[in-house]
C-alpha cells in the first residue's frame, strides 16, 4: 500500500487573466480549484490510475476540511490530523497569457508538537510491501528535519521511501537511504549553490546526492524531461513529451505518481521514468492534475528513456 504525507496541505486556486500586472488590478473570468499540497496531489493521481493508496498528513480549520472532502469526492482515502487552531493555506497560482507562471505559496499554520506526534503514530502501522511518499514543504513550526526524523523511525521494516522536498529537509534525509528523491533542477542547484543548465550538470550533481545515501535520484527538468541517476551507476534521460503546457502545477507530483505506477507494473527504473514523465505531461497539458485515463493516453507519446 503506498501512504503519502503532506504536511502541509493546501487549497490550488489556479487562475488564468487576460493580462497579469503586478500592481495592477487583474480580472479574471473562471478559476480551477483543487486539493494541493505535493503528498495529496500523489494521492489524486495514484487514486486515478487506480492504485491504492492512503492520503495523510495534518490539516486545520475550514480549508483543511475541504481538502480532505475535495480529496475524498476524488476517490482518495485520506487519514489526515486535523488541527482546531487556524486554517491549512490557500495557495494562488496564476498563469499569465505569455505562459509564465506565479506561485503565491503560503507558510501554513501553526503545527504544535503534538498534531506530528499523532501524524508520526500513524506510521508506526506500516512495513514490508509498503511505500511511503513524503512531499512539500515544512511548515515553519515543525522541525525541519522532520522528514528524517519519520523515516529513522521506520528503519529495518522494509518501507520504500520517497522524498519530494528541499534544502535541509532533503539533505537530512539522504543518510536514511531513501529509495527515491526527486528534486527539479533548479532544488538541486540550490542544495550545491550552482545553476543547471543542462543534463550533464544535472547528472554531475544527482551523483552526488546518490553518493550522500539516496538509492535513486530523478531530477525533473519541466520541458526538458527528468533524468535519473541510480545506485548502481545506471543514468538514464528520457526526454519531454512535446505539446502546449497548460498549467505546470502538480507535474513534479505526477511525475511521482507515475513513477511509482510504472515502477509497479513494469518492475523497472526505465519502465518507472517513462510513465513518470508522461504523468509529468498529462498534468502540463491540463488545468490542475491529469486524471489516469489522460495519463495513460499520453504514456506511448513518451520515448524510451536512454542510458546518458
Ligand atoms: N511544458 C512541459 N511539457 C512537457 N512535459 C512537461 C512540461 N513541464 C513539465 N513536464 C513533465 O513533468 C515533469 C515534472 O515537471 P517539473 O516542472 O520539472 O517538476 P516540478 O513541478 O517539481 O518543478 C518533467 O520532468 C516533465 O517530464
Ligand atoms: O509545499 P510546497 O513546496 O509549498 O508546494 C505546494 C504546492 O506545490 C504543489 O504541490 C505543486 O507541486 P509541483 O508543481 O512541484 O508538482 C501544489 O499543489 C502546491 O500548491
Amino acid at each position: 500500500m503506498v501512504y503519502t504525507v503532506t504536511l502541509n496541505p493546501a487549497i490550488d486556486y489556479i487562475v488564468s487573466p487576460a493580462k497579469f500586472s503586478a500592481g495592477e488590478i487583474n480580472r479574471y473570468q473562471k478559476a480551477v480549484y483543487g486539493p494541493g499540497g505535493k503528498g495529496a496531489n500523489v494521492s489524486l493521481l495514484l487514486s486515478s490510475l487506480g492504485v491504492r493508496n492512503r492520503a495523510l498528513g495534518i490539516c486545520a480549520g475550514f480549508s483543511g476540511g475541504e481538502i480532505v472532502r475535495l480529496l475524498e469526492e476524488r476517490g482518495c482515502e485520506t487519514d489526515f490530523v486535523r488541527m482546531p487552531q487556524g486554517h491549512s493555506r490557500i495557495n494562488v497560482k496564476v498563469c499569465a497569457p505569455d505562459g509564465e507562471e506565479t506561485d503565491l505559496n503560503g507558510d501554513g499554520p501553526d503545527t504544535p508538537p503534538e498534531a506530528v506526534e499523532e501524524l508520526l503514530q500513524k506510521l508506526d502501522g506500516l512495513g514490508e510491501g509498503d511505500t511511503l511518499v513524503l512531499a512539500g514543504s515544512i511548515p515553519r513550526s515543525v522541525p525541519g528535519d522532520i522528514y528524517a526524523a519519520m523515516l529513522r523511525r521506520l528503519e529495518g521494516r522494509g518501507v520504500l521511501a520517497v522524498v519530494d522536498a528541499t534544502g535541509e529537509a532533503l539533505r537530512c534525509v539522504l543518510p536514511c537511504r531513501p529509495f527515491l528523491v526527486k528534486p527539479n533542477s533548479d532544488e538541486l542547484g540550490e542544495l550545491f549553490g550552482v545553476e543547471i543548465p543542462d543534463v550533464g550538470t544535472a547528472k554531475e550533481y544527482a551523483k552526488l546526492l546518490v553518493r550522500e545515501g539516496a538509492r535513486n535520484v530523478v531530477v525533473s527538468m519541466g520541458d526538458k524531461g527528468a533524468l535519473l541517476v541510480g545506485e548502481t551507476g545506471q543514468s538514464l534521460f528520457c526526454r519531454a513529451v512535446r505539446g502546449e503546457a497548460v498549467s505546470t502545477v502538480g507535474a513534479g507530483d505526477s511525475l511521482v505518481a507515475g513513477f511509482l505506477y510504472g515502477y509497479g507494473l513494469h518492475g523497472t527504473l526505465q519502465g518507472a521514468l517513462q510513465w513518470g514523465v508522461a504523468a509529468g505531461a498529462a498534468t502540463a497539458f491540463s488545468k490542475g492534475i491529469a486524471s489516469g485515463d489522460a495519463v495513460k493516453a499520453l504514456y506511448p507519446r513518451a520515448g524510451n528513456p536512454s542510458p546518458i
